[in-house]
Protein backbone atom coordinates (compact mmCIF):
# COMPACT_ATOMS: atom_id res chain seq x y z
CA UNK A 1 0.00 0.00 0.00
CA UNK A 2 1.88 3.18 -1.20
CA UNK A 3 -0.81 5.88 0.70
CA UNK A 4 -1.26 6.29 3.94
CA UNK A 5 -5.63 5.88 4.96
CA UNK A 6 -6.37 8.05 8.21
CA UNK A 7 -6.90 5.78 11.15
CA UNK A 8 -9.95 7.53 12.47
CA UNK A 9 -12.15 5.65 10.10
CA UNK A 10 -13.45 9.05 8.66
CA UNK A 11 -12.36 7.96 5.18
CA UNK A 12 -12.36 4.69 3.47
CA UNK A 13 -10.72 3.92 0.24
CA UNK A 14 -13.65 2.99 -1.32
CA UNK A 15 -13.73 0.26 -4.70
CA UNK A 16 -17.41 0.43 -5.52
CA UNK A 17 -20.86 0.69 -3.77
CA UNK A 18 -24.26 -0.90 -5.34
CA UNK A 19 -27.56 -2.22 -4.66
CA UNK A 20 -28.19 -5.97 -5.34
CA UNK A 21 -29.73 -9.08 -3.41
CA UNK A 22 -27.62 -10.79 -1.13
CA UNK A 23 -26.22 -13.57 -2.91
CA UNK A 24 -24.46 -15.69 -0.23
CA UNK A 25 -24.98 -17.37 3.30
CA UNK A 26 -27.63 -16.42 5.62
CA UNK A 27 -28.81 -13.89 4.17
CA UNK A 28 -28.78 -14.96 0.84
CA UNK A 29 -31.63 -13.28 -1.37
CA UNK A 30 -32.48 -10.12 0.75
CA UNK A 31 -31.60 -6.70 -1.19
CA UNK A 32 -28.30 -4.87 0.64
CA UNK A 33 -26.48 -2.25 -0.30
CA UNK A 34 -22.76 -3.25 -0.80
CA UNK A 35 -20.11 -1.21 0.46
CA UNK A 36 -16.72 -2.68 -1.26
CA UNK A 37 -13.63 -1.28 0.45
CA UNK A 38 -10.12 -1.62 -1.58
CA UNK A 39 -7.01 -3.22 -0.01
CA UNK A 40 -6.21 -6.86 0.94
CA UNK A 41 -3.09 -8.54 1.48
CA UNK A 42 -4.49 -12.09 2.70
CA UNK A 43 -3.50 -13.01 -1.03
CA UNK A 44 -6.49 -15.75 -1.75
CA UNK A 45 -5.30 -17.43 -4.91
CA UNK A 46 -8.41 -17.39 -5.91
CA UNK A 47 -10.42 -14.80 -4.84
CA UNK A 48 -12.75 -13.51 -7.56
CA UNK A 49 -12.47 -9.48 -6.76
CA UNK A 50 -8.49 -9.43 -6.74
CA UNK A 51 -9.14 -5.60 -8.69
CA UNK A 52 -9.47 -4.86 -4.69
CA UNK A 53 -6.08 -5.80 -3.41
CA UNK A 54 -4.37 -2.64 -4.09
CA UNK A 55 -6.00 -0.02 -1.77
CA UNK A 56 -4.25 2.86 -3.41
CA UNK A 57 -6.11 2.91 -6.24
CA UNK A 58 -9.28 3.49 -4.60
CA UNK A 59 -10.43 6.76 -4.06
CA UNK A 60 -10.35 7.30 0.13
CA UNK A 61 -14.35 8.95 0.90
CA UNK A 62 -15.68 10.27 3.17
CA UNK A 63 -18.11 7.91 5.90
CA UNK A 64 -20.52 10.82 5.56
CA UNK A 65 -20.90 10.19 1.45
CA UNK A 66 -20.96 6.53 1.90
CA UNK A 67 -23.54 6.39 4.25
CA UNK A 68 -25.69 9.39 2.32
CA UNK A 69 -25.69 6.61 -0.77
CA UNK A 70 -26.93 3.91 1.44
CA UNK A 71 -29.63 5.76 2.18
CA UNK A 72 -31.27 6.33 -0.71
CA UNK A 73 -32.26 2.43 -1.13
CA UNK A 74 -35.19 0.84 -0.20
CA UNK A 75 -33.75 -1.83 1.76
CA UNK A 76 -32.05 -0.09 4.77
CA UNK A 77 -29.46 -2.97 5.38
CA UNK A 78 -25.43 -2.71 3.92
CA UNK A 79 -23.33 -5.51 3.37
CA UNK A 80 -19.45 -4.03 3.73
CA UNK A 81 -16.93 -6.03 2.21
CA UNK A 82 -13.80 -5.79 0.08
CA UNK A 83 -10.87 -6.07 -0.08
CA UNK A 84 -10.78 -7.00 3.80
CA UNK A 85 -12.82 -4.32 5.20
CA UNK A 86 -11.43 -5.07 9.00
CA UNK A 87 -8.24 -3.56 7.53
CA UNK A 88 -10.23 -0.33 8.35
CA UNK A 89 -11.23 1.26 11.46
CA UNK A 90 -14.93 0.77 10.75
CA UNK A 91 -16.36 2.01 14.20
CA UNK A 92 -17.66 5.37 12.23
CA UNK A 93 -18.99 4.12 9.32
CA UNK A 94 -21.25 1.59 11.72
CA UNK A 95 -22.05 3.96 13.95
CA UNK A 96 -23.44 6.67 11.45
CA UNK A 97 -25.21 3.40 9.65
CA UNK A 98 -27.09 2.03 12.64
CA UNK A 99 -27.95 6.01 13.71
CA UNK A 100 -30.21 6.32 10.36
CA UNK A 101 -31.80 3.28 11.32
CA UNK A 102 -29.77 1.15 8.59
CA UNK A 103 -28.47 -2.58 9.39
CA UNK A 104 -24.89 -3.46 9.68
CA UNK A 105 -23.64 -6.70 7.85
CA UNK A 106 -20.15 -7.55 7.07
CA UNK A 107 -17.72 -9.98 4.72
CA UNK A 108 -14.53 -10.61 6.42
CA UNK A 109 -11.37 -13.04 6.72
CA UNK A 110 -11.41 -12.03 10.08
CA UNK A 111 -7.60 -11.37 9.57
CA UNK A 112 -7.35 -7.98 11.37
CA UNK A 113 -8.63 -7.02 14.33
CA UNK A 114 -12.62 -5.93 15.00
CA UNK A 115 -13.68 -2.82 14.80
CA UNK A 116 -17.18 -1.11 14.06
CA UNK A 117 -20.57 -2.37 15.55
CA UNK A 118 -22.12 -4.92 13.71
CA UNK A 119 -26.11 -6.81 13.02
CA UNK A 120 -24.15 -9.56 11.30
CA UNK A 121 -20.32 -11.03 10.89
CA UNK A 122 -20.03 -13.43 8.18
CA UNK A 123 -16.49 -14.58 8.82
CA UNK A 124 -14.47 -16.41 6.11
CA UNK A 125 -11.26 -17.55 7.26
CA UNK A 126 -8.45 -18.41 4.97
CA UNK A 127 -5.29 -20.24 5.50
CA UNK A 128 -3.16 -17.86 4.15
CA UNK A 129 -3.94 -14.92 7.03
CA UNK A 130 -5.14 -16.97 9.88
CA UNK A 131 -9.13 -15.27 11.28
CA UNK A 132 -8.89 -14.00 14.84
CA UNK A 133 -10.06 -14.91 17.57
CA UNK A 134 -12.26 -11.88 18.44
CA UNK A 135 -14.00 -12.27 15.08
CA UNK A 136 -14.77 -16.16 15.46
CA UNK A 137 -16.06 -15.32 18.76
CA UNK A 138 -18.53 -12.58 17.23
CA UNK A 139 -19.08 -14.27 13.76
CA UNK A 140 -22.92 -15.29 13.05
CA UNK A 141 -22.06 -17.23 10.27
CA UNK A 142 -19.21 -19.06 9.38
CA UNK A 143 -18.65 -19.85 5.66
CA UNK A 144 -15.93 -21.96 4.43
CA UNK A 145 -14.84 -22.11 0.79
CA UNK A 146 -14.23 -25.31 -0.68
CA UNK A 147 -11.77 -25.71 -2.90
CA UNK A 148 -10.33 -29.57 -2.44
CA UNK A 149 -10.51 -32.37 -0.40
CA UNK A 150 -9.06 -30.85 2.65
CA UNK A 151 -11.14 -28.53 3.31
CA UNK A 152 -13.45 -30.38 4.87
CA UNK A 153 -11.38 -30.74 7.76
CA UNK A 154 -10.19 -28.09 7.91
CA UNK A 155 -13.45 -26.67 8.08
CA UNK A 156 -14.48 -28.89 11.33
CA UNK A 157 -11.30 -27.22 12.91
CA UNK A 158 -12.67 -24.08 12.21
CA UNK A 159 -16.65 -24.46 13.26
CA UNK A 160 -15.07 -25.90 16.98
CA UNK A 161 -14.21 -21.84 17.17
CA UNK A 162 -16.82 -20.24 16.69
CA UNK A 163 -20.01 -19.52 19.49
CA UNK A 164 -21.96 -22.35 19.60
CA UNK A 165 -25.12 -20.91 17.96
CA UNK A 166 -23.21 -19.98 14.78
CA UNK A 167 -24.24 -20.80 11.24
CA UNK A 168 -22.21 -22.98 9.42
CA UNK A 169 -21.92 -22.87 5.38
CA UNK A 170 -19.49 -24.56 3.07
CA UNK A 171 -19.43 -22.84 -0.32
CA UNK A 172 -17.42 -23.80 -3.21
CA UNK A 173 -15.28 -22.04 -4.94
CA UNK A 174 -16.25 -20.80 -7.92
CA UNK A 175 -13.73 -21.83 -10.20
CA UNK A 176 -14.12 -25.52 -8.67
CA UNK A 177 -17.50 -25.26 -8.35
CA UNK A 178 -18.44 -28.59 -11.09
CA UNK A 179 -16.12 -31.06 -8.98
CA UNK A 180 -17.06 -29.27 -5.06
CA UNK A 181 -20.90 -29.07 -5.03
CA UNK A 182 -21.50 -32.87 -5.42
CA UNK A 183 -18.71 -33.45 -2.76
CA UNK A 184 -20.64 -30.54 -0.61
CA UNK A 185 -23.73 -31.82 -1.04
CA UNK A 186 -22.54 -35.44 0.54
CA UNK A 187 -20.96 -33.80 3.50
CA UNK A 188 -23.40 -31.94 4.30
CA UNK A 189 -25.98 -34.99 4.03
CA UNK A 190 -23.73 -36.60 6.28
CA UNK A 191 -22.60 -33.51 8.79
CA UNK A 192 -26.25 -31.91 8.40
CA UNK A 193 -24.75 -29.07 10.95
CA UNK A 194 -23.61 -27.60 7.91
CA UNK A 195 -24.94 -26.03 5.24
CA UNK A 196 -24.41 -25.47 1.67
CA UNK A 197 -24.04 -21.55 0.50
CA UNK A 198 -23.76 -21.00 -3.65
CA UNK A 199 -22.89 -17.70 -5.09
CA UNK A 200 -26.52 -17.22 -6.64
CA UNK A 201 -25.93 -14.03 -7.88
CA UNK A 202 -23.22 -16.06 -10.00
CA UNK A 203 -26.37 -17.72 -11.54
CA UNK A 204 -28.78 -14.92 -11.25
CA UNK A 205 -25.91 -12.44 -13.69
CA UNK A 206 -26.44 -9.89 -11.25
CA UNK A 207 -23.55 -8.21 -9.36
C1 LIG B 1 -14.24 -11.15 -1.95
S1 LIG B 1 -14.44 -11.57 -0.27
C2 LIG B 1 -14.30 -9.98 0.56
C3 LIG B 1 -14.44 -10.05 2.06
C4 LIG B 1 -13.28 -10.70 2.82
N1 LIG B 1 -12.01 -10.33 2.31
C5 LIG B 1 -13.44 -12.20 2.84
O1 LIG B 1 -12.67 -12.89 2.17
O2 LIG B 1 -14.34 -12.66 3.53
C6 LIG B 1 -16.22 -11.90 -0.15
C7 LIG B 1 -16.61 -13.35 -0.07
O3 LIG B 1 -16.33 -13.97 -1.31
C8 LIG B 1 -15.76 -15.24 -1.08
N2 LIG B 1 -15.02 -15.60 -2.28
C9 LIG B 1 -14.01 -14.91 -2.85
N3 LIG B 1 -13.58 -15.52 -3.98
C10 LIG B 1 -14.35 -16.62 -4.12
C11 LIG B 1 -14.37 -17.68 -5.08
N4 LIG B 1 -13.52 -17.71 -6.13
N5 LIG B 1 -15.31 -18.65 -4.95
C12 LIG B 1 -16.18 -18.63 -3.90
N6 LIG B 1 -16.19 -17.67 -2.94
C13 LIG B 1 -15.28 -16.69 -3.05
C14 LIG B 1 -14.91 -14.98 0.16
O4 LIG B 1 -14.52 -16.16 0.83
C15 LIG B 1 -15.85 -14.15 1.00
O5 LIG B 1 -16.75 -14.96 1.71
N1 LIG C 1 -24.74 -10.28 -4.78
C1 LIG C 1 -23.60 -10.40 -4.11
N2 LIG C 1 -23.58 -11.04 -2.93
C2 LIG C 1 -22.41 -11.10 -2.27
N3 LIG C 1 -22.18 -11.64 -1.05
C3 LIG C 1 -20.88 -11.43 -0.72
C4 LIG C 1 -20.26 -10.73 -1.77
C5 LIG C 1 -18.90 -10.18 -1.64
O1 LIG C 1 -18.20 -10.02 -2.64
O2 LIG C 1 -18.51 -9.88 -0.51
C6 LIG C 1 -21.22 -10.54 -2.76
C7 LIG C 1 -21.23 -9.91 -4.04
O3 LIG C 1 -20.22 -9.47 -4.62
N4 LIG C 1 -22.45 -9.86 -4.67
S1 LIG D 1 -9.41 -12.31 1.97
FE1 LIG D 1 -11.20 -11.87 0.69
S2 LIG D 1 -10.64 -10.09 -0.61
FE2 LIG D 1 -8.77 -10.86 0.35
S3 LIG D 1 -7.88 -12.21 -1.20
FE3 LIG D 1 -9.13 -13.52 0.14
S4 LIG D 1 -11.19 -13.57 -0.79
FE4 LIG D 1 -10.05 -11.88 -1.76
MG1 LIG E 1 -18.33 -11.24 -4.37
Amino acid sequence: MSRQVPEDGIQLPLMEEFYTIQGEGYHTGKAAYFIRLGGCDVGCHWCDVKESWDASIHPLTSVDTIVQHADQHPAKTVVVTGGEPLIYNLDPLTKSLQERGIRTFMETSGAYPLSGQWDWICLSPKKFKAPRKDVLEAAGELKVIVFNKSDFQWAEEHAAQVSPNCKLYLQPEWSKAAEMTPLIIDYVMNNPKWEISLQTHKYLNIP
